[in-house]
């Protein structure tokens, strides 16, 4: 049986009220979100600071059974593998900028039961994530500074999920930042199938109809590809 691509859609909780953590990512949950997206900053790495496993793991007793990747905006990701693990976290994905080891750290992830996402900041080639995708489950483009939620979506971005798209057909290909119903046609066509979205999603009046907007651009566009080949 060939496997095929699927349009995900994981809402971050960023620019939401964290004193609602629970809540807030219940109600992703309750309005059709595929995963969360859960942003983990440094102070380092990033110059802003949000939260670690603590929390982390408080909300997965009480969200049992949602799809967790947390996006790590650290400069020493080995260092929060195992807490993570511990936390009840599924897909752990990192930035390969201030590591020099990353195979290794995909490695580990693996072997602490999560999937193993490789990020890159607007300014880092795409052939230096390129040599990890046999090491890794997914490929995260960021299309904003990482740091900070609420920011202008950089359209430039797109020329390295084209890339990868057009190499690696069946690569789980994720955009972050700034994606929403006004840029998501782009993210789209360009050939992304895993969409955080923060503010577009949090923000929004109807999150479910504008969940459901996101997932359905993205399959319609996945679908149109599958019936080309
Ligand atoms: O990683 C991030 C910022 O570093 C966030 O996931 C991202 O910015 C989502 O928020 P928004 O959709 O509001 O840009
Ligand atoms: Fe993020």
């Amino acid at each position: 049986m060939s496997r095929s691509l699927k349009a995900l859609i994981g809402p971050s909780i960023l620019n939401s009220d964290l004193s609602k953590l629970f809540e807030e990512s219940q109600k992703l949950m309750d309005n059709g979100a595929d995963y969360l997206h859960l942003d983990v900053m440094d102070g380092h790495f990033v110059p802003n600071l949000t939260f670690g496993h603590p929390i982390v793991k408080c909300l997965r007793n009480h969200i049992k059974d949602a799809f967790f990747e947390t996006h790590m905006m650290v400069s020493r990701p080995e260092q929060w593998i195992a807490p993570m693990a511990d936390a009840g976290v599924n897909q752990y994905t990192f930035h390969i900028e201030p590591v020099t080891n990353v195979e290794e750290i995909c490695r580990k992830i693996k072997e602490h039961g999560m999937k193993a996402g490789v990020a890159i900041k607007p300014g880092t080639p795409v052939e230096e994530v390129e040599e990890y995708i046999s090491v890794a489950d997914m490929v995260l483009i960021m299309t904003v500074e990482p740091g900070f939620g609420g920011q202008k979506f950089m359209e430039d971005q797109m020329a390295k999920v084209q890339y990868l798209r057009k190499h690696y057909p069946l690569l789980n290909i994720e955009v972050d930042g700034g994606v929403g119903p006004s840029t998501i046609d782009c993210c789209a066509n360009a050939g992304a199938n895993m969409i955080v979205s923060g503010t577009a999603v949090t923000g929004s009046k109807d999150q479910m109809a504008t969940i459901k907007l996101l997932r359905d651009t993205v399959q319609t566009a996945i679908d149109k590809v599958k019936n080309t080949e």
